[in-house]
């Protein structure tokens, strides 16, 4: 007697959005794994070439750049910010997904993951071998990248990042391998991971991002230029004064170990932080954090430390928090809170 014909469940709605990388790839032949051209493949070509998307969404795409990720700028960030931040306001979009070269895909994941003031998914993929080779990893990436993007559970959990079955916080994944398809990785862990359709979680992000944030791409018109200098045994100071001279916002010191910067590249530090630079302490060792005043007193400096973040996440918060113009203070507690 009862009706129990169900309404067929509407697929969700999602938008790929294209910037080149290799998952874009092409190679002469397919014994090229590693030598190929990356970003060109465009999107319809993409979409088209995995029909098994038209199963699980309806996805629609658009190029937003055709370019090896290495290429990315801070004017090239803002523009791809913005463009994302107006698929997210489409009350008809559901989740938005980016195809990305793996090379910079951490810095644009964590960009977007404080700027854009969403609940829905947006997802970051890429893949490490192009798509005409043995094994390519990119079609079940991007499978994967669009279910995550249409899923409910992943709503409100910040930009993801979707690499070989792994979900990742876009806030700490990382690259860490190279050459191999296991290349993404957090020291804190994959927040869940992808089968067959299904997206199982295990944790969820505690820091602040996304609707959270007090950064807003759609306030923002550009990104201030920050400079990272790589610690190293015999160092030298060049590099700083350079840094200083170009005019830069801040230098992220990618430190030794515990972000030690050495005895005779101290008051190089100092003259820029005199000079209105602020001075981020961050660590070459890609696990771990910086302690403040542990090797060098930052109170006294006044320079910030960079928590976990690595060099290249340091460096894109601190753009983010300098385009606001705030203070020394403020960019410390906000390294704390992102
Ligand atoms: N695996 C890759 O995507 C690397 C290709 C290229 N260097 C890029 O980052 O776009």
């Amino acid at each position: 007697q009862t009706a129990t014909t169900a309404a067929p469940a509407k697929k969700p709605s999602i938008v790929v959005v294209a910037t080149g990388g290799t998952i874009a790839g092409a190679g002469a032949s397919s014994a090229n794994s590693a030598t190929y051209q990356a970003a060109k493949v465009p999107v319809d070509k993409l979409i088209a070439g995995l029909p098994e998307l038209a199963d699980v969404a309806d996805v629609k795409g658009v190029q937003a750049f055709q370019i090896a990720s290495e290429s990315f700028t801070n004017e090239r960030l803002v523009a791809l910010g913005k463009q994302v931040s107006a698929l997210v306001k489409d009350p008809a979009v559901d989740g938005v997904v980016i195809t990305h070269g793996t090379d910079t895909l951490e810095e644009t994941s964590f960009f977007l993951n404080l700027v854009i003031r969403t609940e829905k998914p947006i997802v970051l993929v890429g893949s490490m071998r192009p798509g005409t080779a043995l094994s390519a990893d990119g079609a079940l990436n991007l499978y994967d990248a669009v279910v995550l993007a249409g899923t409910p559970t992943a709503r409100g959990k910040g930009v993801l990042v979707m690499m070989n079955d792994d979900i990742l916080s876009g806030r700490d994944a990382a690259k860490r391998v190279n050459i191999k398809t296991s290349a993404f990785g957090s020291q804190w862990g994959p927040l869940g991971m992808m089968v067959e359709r299904r997206a199982y979680w295990f944790r969820a992000p505690v820091k602040r991002q996304t609707t959270t944030s007090e950064f807003d791409i759609d306030s923002m018109t550009a990104l201030p230029e920050v400079a990272i200098v790589y610690g190293s045994g015999s160092m030298g100071t060049a590099f700083v004064q350079t840094a200083i001279k170009s005019g830069v916002k801040a230098i992220v010191h990618a430190g030794t170990g515990n972000g030690s910067v050495p005895d005779y590249g101290v008051e190089g530090l100092k003259q820029a932080r005199a000079a209105g630079i602020q001075i981020v302490r961050s660590s070459r060792i890609a696990d771990g954090f910086v302690i403040r005043n542990s090797e060098q007193p930052d109170d006294k400096y006044d320079w910030v430390v960079a928590h976990d973040l690595n060099p290249q996440k340091a460096k894109i918060l601190a753009a983010v928090a300098l385009a606001k113009g705030v203070s020394s203070a403020d960019l410390q507690r906000i390294f704390w809170e992102y």
